[in-house]
This record gives C-alpha cells, sequence and structure tokens, in this order.
C-alpha cells in the first residue's frame, strides 16, 4: 500500500499516526469521495494492535506533557492554530473532497472554527482558575489536574471540526490522545497529526488510529489505561461504547443525535423563520443539531410554506467544490438509501412530499419537505441525518411544547418569536442542550453544549471542558500546623 495518495494535488500519509511515527496496517480500507463516488486510496485499517500501541503511547507521553507548564501547553496549541491557519486551504479542500459538505463552509466557517478550537482552549486554560473559599479557618484550593489518555471518537459529518473540538480541551488540559476518526472521512486527522508535530506537540502526545470502528473501537473504548472516552456519533454506537467503557468505569461523554424542532409562532418575521428553516438543509441536513422538525402555528402556516417552497426552491445544488452550490451530496452510497428508505416509508404511511422526496443523480437526494405526517411515526420520531424536513402545525404555546418535546432527543431548539416574554416561556419549557431565539447556529465555545434525554450525556465547552477532561482536585489547607520558621 502507498503511504501517500494525494487528493487535489495535496500529498495526505494514509498510515496511522502512533508515537510520533507513521505506522502500517497488514490491511486496508478505500476511502471515496461523496462527490463523485471515486477513489481517493487505501488507509490503514486498524484493529487492536494499532490501538495497543497508540494506548501505551499516549499512557508514556502522558507524564511530560502533564507536567509542561500551562503556558507551554497553550503556547503549542497556538502553534498548531497556526498551521491550521497556514493550511486553511488545503484542509478545506481535503476536507471537502473526502466528506462532500461545501467548500465554501469550509474556507469560510469550518476551518477558521478549527483554529478557534485551538486557540480558544489554550486562552481559557490560561484564566482558568476558581476562587479559594475557607471552612471554619481552613483554605479550600481548587485544580484541575491533568488525567491521563483519553480516545477520542469522531463522526464524519464535520470531520476536523468535531475531532478539534475534543482535541484541543484534552490537549490543553494536560491529557494524551488517541483520536480514532470516521472512516468515511479519514483523512483531514492524519493532516492533523502533521500540523501538530510540525508545531512542536511532543511525540505521542496525539495519536491517530485509522480504521472501522467496530475492528478497532472496542480495543480502544476497553482499554484499562485509558482515562476518558468522548465520542460524538449515533446513539446505538454510544450504547456499545458506554457498555465497552463500564468494564473500568472509564468517564464518558457522549454528544449523540438529534430530532430538534423549530417553532415558528404566528408573530415570528416570517422571512427569518422561513431563511432559518432553509438553513436546515446546511450539509445536506447532514448536522446534528438540525431542526428538522418544522412546527408551525396553524394561523401561518400556509403563508410560511409558501414562502418556504420558493425559497428552498431556489437552492442550487450540485458540486460542494463550486462557490455557488448550496446543498452538495451525502456522504455515503449507505446514507443515501438509509434517507430514502426513511422517505418512501413515510410517503407509504401516508406523508405528502411538498418539495423532493427522491434521489438524484450520485449521491445526491433532493431536498425535501414533508407533511401530514404523524407525531408518532418514524419520520417525526427518528433522526434522518439527510436533508428531509417534516411540517407540522400547531395551535397555541401548549400544543407548540407538548410536540416539541415528544421524541427521545433534546439536543437543540430554535424558536422563532417576536414577543420576548413568549420566548421566556417556551424556552423555559423545552428540553434540550441548546435552545436558539430568531438565530441558529450561534456558537461561544464558552457555552456548555450538548445533549438532554438520548442526545448525549454530560457537556463539553469553556469550564465544563476541563472539569471533563481532568481530575478536579479540592486542597484542604489548616491554618495551624506550619513551622514557625517558615511562616
Ligand atoms: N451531538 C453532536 O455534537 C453530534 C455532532 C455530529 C454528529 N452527531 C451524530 O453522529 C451521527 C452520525 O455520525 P456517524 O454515522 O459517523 O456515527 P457512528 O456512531 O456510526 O460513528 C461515529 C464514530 O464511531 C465509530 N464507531 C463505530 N462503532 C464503534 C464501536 N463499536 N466502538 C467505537 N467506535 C465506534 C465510527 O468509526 C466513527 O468514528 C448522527 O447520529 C449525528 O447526530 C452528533
Ligand atoms: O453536526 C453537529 C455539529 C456539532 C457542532 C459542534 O459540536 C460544535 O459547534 O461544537
Amino acid at each position: 500500500m502507498p503511504d501517500n495518495i494525494t487528493v487535489a494535488g495535496i500529498a495526505v500519509d494514509t498510515r496511522h499516526w502512533i508515537g510520533g511515527r507513521r505506522v502500517a496496517s497488514a490491511g486496508t480500507f478505500t476511502d471515496h469521495s461523496p462527490i463523485d463516488g471515486s477513489v481517493l486510496g487505501e488507509i490503514a485499517r486498524g484493529g487492536p494492535a494499532e490501538a495497543e500501541a497508540a494506548v501505551a503511547a499516549a499512557r508514556d507521553a502522558f507524564p511530560d506533557w502533564a507536567g509542561t507548564s500551562r503556558s507551554e501547553r497553550a503556547r503549542i496549541l497556538h502553534a498548531i492554530a497556526d498551521g491550521v491557519e497556514k493550511r486553511m486551504e488545503e484542509l478545506a479542500i481535503v476536507e471537502t473532497t473526502d466528506n462532500g459538505a461545501l467548500l465554501r463552509s469550509h474556507r469560510r466557517g469550518v476551518m477558521p472554527r478549527v483554529a478557534h478550537n485551538f486557540r480558544f482552549f489554550a486562552d481559557w486554560l490560561l484564566q482558568l482558575d476558581h476562587e479559594d473559599f475557607e471552612t471554619r479557618g481552613h483554605t479550600n484550593h481548587v485544580s484541575w489536574d491533568p488525567a491521563g489518555p483519553c480516545v477520542l471518537i469522531t463522526p464524519w459529518n464535520a470531520p476536523l471540526m468535531l475531532a478539534t473540538w475534543k482535541v484541543a480541551p484534552a490537549l490543553a488540559a494536560g491529557d494524551t490522545v488517541v483520536l480514532k476518526p470516521a472512516e468515511w472521512s479519514p483523512l483531514t486527522a492524519s493532516l492533523l497529526a502533521d500540523i501538530a508535530a510540525e508545531a512542536g506537540l511532543p511525540a505521542g502526545v496525539l495519536n491517530v488510529v485509522q480504521g472501522h470502528g467496530s475492528e478497532v473501537g472496542d480495543a480502544l473504548t476497553s482499554h484499562p489505561d485509558v482515562r476518558r472516552i468522548s465520542f460524538t456519533g449515533s446513539v446505538p454506537t454510544a450504547r456499545r461504547i458506554a457498555a465497552s467503557a463500564a468494564a473500568n468505569l472509564t468517564p464518558l461523554s457522549l454528544e449523540l443525535g438529534g430530532k430538534s424542532p423549530l417553532l415558528v409562532f404566528a408573530d415570528a418575521d416570517l422571512d427569518l423563520a422561513v431563511d432559518l428553516a432553509v438553513e436546515q438543509y446546511d450539509n445536506a441536513g447532514q448536522v446534528c443539531l438540525a431542526g428538522t422538525r418544522l412546527l408551525v402555528e396553524e394561523s401561518v402556516a400556509e403563508e410560511f410554506t409558501r414562502r418556504f417552497v420558493q425559497r428552498a426552491s431556489a437552492l442550487t445544488q450540485g458540486d460542494p467544490r463550486d462557490e455557488a452550490t448550496d446543498i452538495g451530496p451525502t456522504i455515503h452510497p449507505r446514507q443515501l438509501e438509509k434517507i430514502d428508505g426513511f422517505v418512501q416509508r413515510a410517503v407509504a404511511a401516508g406523508a405528502r412530499a411538498v418539495i423532493g422526496g427522491h434521489r438524484k443523480d450520485g449521491q445526491y437526494y433532493a431536498p425535501t419537505l414533508l407533511t401530514d405526517v404523524a407525531q408518532n411515526s418514524e419520520i417525526v420520531q427518528e433522526e434522518v441525518f439527510g436533508p428531509v424536513l417534516t411540517l407540522q402545525t400547531f395551535a397555541g404555546e401548549d400544543e407548540a411544547v407538548r410536540l416539541a418535546n415528544d421524541t427521545r432527543f433534546g439536543l437543540a431548539a430554535t424558536v422563532a418569536t417576536g414577543d420576548r416574554d413568549r420566548a421566556e416561556r417556551i424556552t423555559a419549557r423545552l428540553v434540550a442542550g441548546t435552545v436558539w431565539v430568531n438565530c441558529f447556529f450561534v456558537r461561544d465555545l464558552k457555552a456548555p453544549f450538548g445533549g438532554s434525554r438520548q442526545s448525549g450525556v454530560g457537556r463539553e465547552g469553556g469550564t465544563w471542558s476541563f472539569d471533563f477532561y481532568c481530575d478536579l482536585k479540592n486542597t484542604v489547607t489548616a491554618p495551624k500546623g506550619w513551622n514557625q520558621d517558615h511562616g
């Protein structure tokens, strides 16, 4: 197997990155581009042996990295961000070729966010502090100690953004990392390994193991030397990981799927509400936070639908490298099958496709809006992870909240209303990790991020990330007992 492939003229190493060295595997898996199904290359296919080697490398590198000063760790994280910025265009092109998301989004939003992930957690580390407090004259001092090797497992829909959202705080915390990117989008994680090494991150502090979750996952998540597991992905995989982690009671952070509602009240700015609804087709709907259930107040439903169809029909679908494209392909033929299966079963059950409802050439799925859907139907209850929205109507706040909360998920919700008091009443009653009012996907990394119910376990972001990736320690010091000479 060749050690490198070339993607749009950019060399990407296809091997693992373990202990500061490139490591091949006997087996490989084939990586395809969703843009046209073409073969990008053969990628090292890790198994238990590579998992073991990567955890050993992370364990060996841990004492030195944990003992590195906060300011030095922050300096290296900023140097990684510099490297990301220097290679921004290459990262954007490789990511688009590998996962099919829009090049313009990678250039303008996603890759800058990747750099920001490193800068933000570097800076947050430097001011991470807790005010000491007293208990009967004793001082309590809280500290965040590095915890050890972390296993980070990430999905394909925003590969480098979601990987670095975990890698950056883990490294800032003084932990070492084994990153397992998704097998449908393995390439930018390999480039990150290069960038981190160039930035001076010591060998073994960041390791990247490629391969199928089913082949390499268990060996990583059941390993007794692993101190934290952070996973972003689907609920079924999360269950397996949690079961595997249970053997060692390894602490877990799980960021999972969603079926988020977008509530449109009659008093909303209807053009804004339509913009927010159309935005849910971003990344061909392959966004965990997507508000895929449009819940619209009866009195404006007809007008909302008219304007929505007008706006959605103007979207351009096609090659994600083209600046004019609004919606690219789905990630994989299997994902396309899955999406179409959901839609065809919904239609068979009585749903009406107002727009879309069918595949297009290649791996593209037409942006779809389904009405006449029952609250307890599969299409309303299950995550499709494709450009498929449902529309239901409600009469009044109680029904809006009842429908919004009536799934097993609780990742996010969006509320469109012109009434501030109503916004407060509604948001207080919604079950969701993030609620956006008259906006969508505005993210501050200081904020807690995660899901309620089956959308996740725990929260990351700002200090919450450090709370997860560190062993918190409280040191209680008595006022007495000091040697007089040393005060
Ligand atoms: N909440 C969030 O922040 C967020 C963000 C993005 C995506 N997601 C969710 O991710 C899902 C889509 O991603 P996906 O299809 O890649 O999810 P997935 O669960 O199939 O895979 C995610 C990762 O887990 C790995 N994996 C699979 N089996 C494993 C096992 N037994 N042990 C260890 N690792 C294993 C995969 O190789 C991949 O790297 C959707 O449900 C989406 O909502 C959530
Ligand atoms: O598809 C899911 C997107 C998740 C976004 C984040 O995890 C984030 O913005 O940190």
